[in-house]
């Protein structure tokens, strides 16, 4: 699995947005959501389709219609910042939640709900979380997705840690990455550097 690197210029600026330390809660979120669809659109590039018929005004011809089977799965809390934006994109997805604390101490992410439909064998699903650092948070959320039968999974990460992308390649598990940047490092806390700081705080304050 080699990760899809968006480098638009537009992602580029909205990620130079949400690294802002200064940036407050209105310029953060609204540039995580735009992120969010940037990301979204290219994550969604290989959905399924059928050739159907179409009748135009003037004649008949043919046109794409696009599989209903969407899975959103925001990892709470920080996923939620960029569902909204996901699901401008195909309103028709279903959503199913996963919550996922880490452990300040150990890192270690502890699962405290898993809301999703039983059987994903026939979903085509999108795992969104902007933040990719470690990788347990991830591997946990595509572990649990694949024990209901999830054959494929698509991450969307705003940035990743190169230790979390190892990490995740080195799991097996069937998940592609699409991403706005592949930062240097994680420091001694297990935050990604340069990065942005505590995604879920920045969105929605301490917790
Ligand atoms: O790759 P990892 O090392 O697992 O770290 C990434 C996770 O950390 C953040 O969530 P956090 O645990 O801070 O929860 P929150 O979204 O509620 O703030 C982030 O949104 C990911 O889910
Ligand atoms: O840098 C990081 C690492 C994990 N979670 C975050 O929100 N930020
Ligand atoms: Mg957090």
């Amino acid at each position: 699995m080699e990760p899809n690197v968006i480098t638009h210029p537009l992602v580029a600026d909205r990620l130079r947005i949400v690294r802002d330390a200064s940036s407050d809660t209105a310029q953060f979120r609204s540039a995580m959501e735009q992120l969010g669809q940037m990301l979204s659109y290219e994550a969604l590039t290989n959905l399924e389709f059928d050739t159907v018929p179409v009748t135009t005004p003037v004649t008949e011809t043919t046109g794409t219609y696009v599989h209903r089977n969407v899975l959103f799965v925001p990892v709470l809390r920080a996923g939620l910042g960029i569902l909204d934006a996901a699901l401008r994109l195909v309103p028709e997805a279903s959503i199913g939640f996963v919550g996922m604390a880490r452990n300040e101490e150990s890192h270690v992410p502890e699962a405290y709900l898993a809301s999703l439909p039983k059987d994903l064998d026939a979903k085509q699903i999108f795992v969104l979380d902007p933040m990719l650092a470690t990788g347990g948070s991830l591997i946990a959320t595509c572990e649990e997705l694949v024990s209901r039968g999830a054959k494929h999974i698509t991450a969307v990460c705003v940035l990743c840690a190169p230790e979390g992308i190892a990490a995740l390649q080195e799991s097996g598990l069937p998940v592609s990455l699409v991403t706005a940047s592949i930062d240097e490092r994680l420091n001694s806390d297990a935050f990604i550097v340069p990065g942005l700081g505590d995604a879920g705080d920045r969105l929605f304050g301490p917790r």
